[in-house]
């Protein structure tokens, strides 16, 4: 079931520019679902609309069926937004800082209490407890900052580029927590980031914008498919070895791309299976020594970059 709708989504600013332009987009019920897009791609517009700090100037979104135009108040109830500055009151303790926020939504003390206990737990914040929450990691700061915004219980939870600057293990911290918000507390996650990486690890559901458009809504899978981009990766050794038998492979290759990555070679196929058997022939005839041979699916990179391209050639 769609949570979140929009259709033909347009936001002009003041000054002219046009930041989304027929924007439309579904977001199912339950899913992390993650806004990919360039620099300037209307990202944080959007996200501004949903979260209702900007009003668009024309197109229509429903959030768990409610028109957006007319119901702000009640959506204001059932979403939280961690913005990429921190909401957190370093001068205030971690418990504080929790019970505060429960204030600002009028959760009675007693709820209140067991709701923080419930998500220190979950995001294993206790052992924060002691300390000062000036003397936080960065990546325990924003994990805080996530927890509060669980406070109220949200149906949807925005989270703008949550990770970004934080370390590799801070990351894998936040991706859990993410898993977590979705699968125990079954609240859906709708955040924008620049980590393809992040992306394709988390998300169940992708969409790829460029200049106000959605370019392509889908699973991660089905987002490395659509672009038909395999390769045969033949590794070497040492990169002049790769490029000592590179010829023979664009010889016998003679209509697909055939191409150096560091110590392999590279062959574009359209038919993986057929052109595997090729290069094993050519491989055993001319007694290639090459220490393996195998498929390579497209990356998400490979899509990101592939789309936003064509999008860019008018195609
Ligand atoms: N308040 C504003 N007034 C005028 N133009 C704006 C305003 N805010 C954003 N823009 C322009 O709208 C376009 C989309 O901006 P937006 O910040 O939504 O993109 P983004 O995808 O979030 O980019 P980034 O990844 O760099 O944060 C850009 O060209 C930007 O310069």
């Amino acid at each position: 079931m769609a949570i979140i709708e929009t259709y033909d989504l347009v936001q002009r600013y003041k000054n002219g520019k046009q930041a989304l332009n027929g924007f439309n987009m579904m977001v199912a019920e339950g899913e992390i679902f993650s806004l990919l897009g360039p620099n300037g791609a209307g990202k944080s517009t959007l996200i501004n609309i949903l979260t209702t700090y900007l009003k668009p100037t024309s197109g229509k979104i429903l959030i768990q069926g409610m028109d957006l135009n007319c119901h702000a108040d009640e959506v204001r109830c059932i979403i939280a937004c961690v913005a990429q500055q921190l909401s957190i009151d370093t001068h205030l303790s971690l418990t504080d800082n929790m019970l505060f926020q429960s204030q600002l939504y009028k959760i009675p003390k007693q709820a209140a209490i067991k709701r923080m206990n419930e998500l220190i737990n979950a995001f294993d914040l206790a052992p924060f407890k002691e300390y000062a929450v000036s003397s936080y990691s960065g990546g325990v700061k924003r994990r805080l900052d996530v927890a509060l915004n669980m406070m109220s219980n949200p149906k949807i939870l925005f989270l703008d580029e949550p990770t970004v600057g934080m370390d590799v293990c801070s990351r894998r911290q936040m991706w859990q927590m993410m898993r977590k918000i979705r699968d125990e507390f079954k609240t859906t996650i709708f955040l924008t980031t620049h980590y393809l990486e992040e992306a394709e690890n988390l998300s169940d559901t992708i969409c790829i914008m460029k200049e106000g458009k959605a370019l392509i809504q889908d699973s991660p899978q089905a987002l490395r498919a659509v672009i038909h981009q395999e390769y045969l990766q033949i590794q070497f050794d040492t990169k002049q070895t790769a490029n000592k038998y590179l010829k023979p492979f664009k010889q016998c290759f003679t209509n697909q791309q055939a191409m150096l990555n560091d110590a392999a070679v590279m062959l574009h196929t359209q038919n993986s299976h057929f052109d595997m058997e090729k290069a094993l022939s050519l491989i055993l005839t001319q007694k290639i020594p090459c220490l393996g041979i195998q498929i390579v699916q497209p990356s998400l990179e490979d899509v990101f970059v592939r789309l936003t391209a064509e999008q860019e050639a008018g195609k």
